[in-house]
């Protein structure tokens, strides 16, 4: 009897052992990586006399900066009034703005425990996006905090897990390539050329509003099932409507928290995010099973597939190398296309005389047929303007890396697990770099390309540079081009009473109130 007593006594004694060791553990790596490690960096990056705010900035502040300054933190403008593009940088951002005045050009801040040096500097700029050292990655927040969306393929990946996914997927969007992509967008800009026609059939006086975000949305999406899934294409549609959903949910999740971890917790937005991730999951699949029994022409889900099954991968890392790359193409080519086609759009509806020559010239070339690449190749007004619009509504605003081992650009030493943030917006508006019109929609500067257009080419950066540049960036231009050829072929439109100028941060900058333009058919 008394023994057995004790042995309960024992066992209690052991469990309780037990869970405090494990308990002070987990206090102990907590400690490390929400207050030490950060600690630690920030000391080392005092050394070299980079400070900055001390507060954590968790993105969740970012509504704060923007109750305080209207929805979308861009100033309010009154319907009507014409665009004043000198917002997009400074009131998107109005915090760096004033951590730059307050601490210089290069500071430190933190994002959760992420510590990160905001970097604008032309040349540290340039050796960092240039760095071809597996060293240098994409940030781990970011995997962290969109998983659900992105997995682990090309946009997050690091290391040789990255560099052989490159490997795959870069040849596929190679200018050889995307040439042949142009009668799949033609018939995607088909569509919507079509469907603006009967809008404007419609409507009793010759003009109709018509809201065109998300018909900008329905060709990229349309573009993009089309040149990753090819035949499948209806099972690609399918795929994108609810990823699209999914990528929803994840903005909403992304600007309501910076906190670590919280995507594991079960609230309803993450069982929605989960719910949705299993259903894409089971419908790429079954495409990719279907495929198996036929030879398949070479669009890009069969170049995922080929270049997963020669990776020597198990089985369930092949699916899911196969299931996050597709979803990866997605999230990279379709929001971005469709807002740029947007802001080109509102650009030219604002500026009639830029409409105009655009037009003569889209005329003069194509000649009433749908384009070829060579007719895309002669398009110069065309393409000064998407160069220009991409310049000061670039849709990714800022470029991104983290050291995943310490490493030195010049004389800055950046510790293993810091984060480097270049502010495209900021550089692209750069009146040192651009000239005293740097803030105005000037196309022109763009006629002797862009090393004609600033003094520091390696600064315009709307699809990135080095080695971790946009792999889309053919496609885009190609898509870009053959839509608004088209579009200027065939209507002219105004920007209509209704638009309001707010340009703002979702997880691309994109207009808030969305672009409302009055259009006529030619
Ligand atoms: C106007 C449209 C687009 C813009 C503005 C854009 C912009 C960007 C930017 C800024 C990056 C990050 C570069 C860096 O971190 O240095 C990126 C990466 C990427 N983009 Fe795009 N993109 C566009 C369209 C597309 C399209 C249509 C596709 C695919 C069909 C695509 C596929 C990718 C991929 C796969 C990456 C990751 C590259 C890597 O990490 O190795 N993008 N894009």
């Amino acid at each position: 009897m008394m023994m057995e007593v004790a042995w309960r006594l024992l066992d209690r004694r052991i469990v309780f052992a037990t869970a405090a060791v494990v308990i002070l553990r987990l206090i102990f790596r907590l400690y490390n990586a929400l207050i030490a490690k950060p600690r630690e960096l920030r000391r080392i990056l005092k050394e070299q006399g980079i400070t900055g705010p001390h507060q954590t900035f968790l993105l969740g502040n970012i509504r704060e900066i923007r109750k305080a300054r209207g929805a979308s933190g861009a100033p309010k403008a009154t319907p009507g009034e014409k665009p004043v593009h000198h917002d997009c940088a400074g009131t998107i951002f109005p915090f760096f703005e004033q951590w730059r005045k307050q601490y210089g050009e290069m500071f430190v801040f933190a994002l959760g425990n992420t510590q990160i040096v905001h970097v604008v500097q032309s040349d540290v700029v340039r050796d960092i996006t240039t760095c071809t050292s597996l060293d240098l990655g994409k940030p781990s927040y970011q995997h962290k905090e969109r998983g659900a969306l992105l997995g682990q393929g090309i946009l997050t990946s690091n290391g040789t897990f990255w560099a052989h996914q490159r490997k795959i997927l870069a040849p596929e969007l190679y200018m050889e390539k995307v040439k042949g992509m142009v009668g799949l967008v033609n018939e995607s800009t088909k569509t919507l050329v079509k469907s603006w026609k009967s809008h404007v059939e419609a409507s009793s006086s010759g003009a109709a509003g018509i809201n065109i975000d998300e018909h900008m949305r329905s060709f990229s999406g349309d573009v993009i099932s089309r040149a990753c899934f090819g035949s499948s294409y209806d099972k690609g549609e399918e795929i994108f409507v609810k990823l699209r959903a999914l990528q929803e949910v994840m903005s909403k999740m992304v600007l309501s928290t910076g906190i670590p971890g919280m995507r594991y917790l079960p609230t309803a937005s993450n069982r929605e995010a989960w719910a949705l991730e299993k259903e894409v999951r089971t419908l790429i699949l079954e495409v990719v099973k279907e495929r198996k029994a036929a030879a398949h022409e070479k669009d890009l889900l069969q170049m995922v597939l080929e270049g997963a099954r020669n990776s020597d991968l198990s089985q369930e890392a092949t699916d899911r190398f196969i299931v996050d790359n597709c979803k990866n193409i997605y999230l990279a080519g379709f929001e971005t296309t469709a807002v740029s086609a947007t802001w080109c759009l509102m650009l030219l509806a604002a500026n009639p005389e830029w409409q105009d020559r655009v037009r003569q010239e889209a005329i003069e070339v194509c000649g009433g047929c749908l384009p070829d690449s060579e007719m895309l190749r002669k398009m110069k007004q065309l393409t000064m303007v998407i160069h220009e619009s991409l310049r000061l509504y670039s849709p990714v605003p800022v470029v991104s890396r983290e050291a995943l081992k310490s490493m030195k650009f010049g004389d800055l030493n950046v510790p293993e697990g810091v984060n480097l943030w270049s502010l495209v917006l900021v550089l692209h508006t750069d009146p040192e770099i651009w000239g005293p019109d740097s803030y105005q929609f000037n196309p022109e500067r763009f006629a002797n390309g862009i090393s004609g257009a600033c003094k520091l080419p390696h600064l315009y950066m709307p699809f990135g540079v080095g080695p971790r540049v946009c792999l889309g960036q053919n496609l885009a231009m190609v898509e870009l081009k053959i839509l608004l050829s088209q579009i200027v072929c065939n209507f002219s439109f105004t920007l209509s009473p209704k638009y309001v100028h707010s340009p703002a941060l979702r997880l691309v900058i994109e207009p808030e109130f969305g672009v409302d333009l009055l259009v006529k058919k030619l």
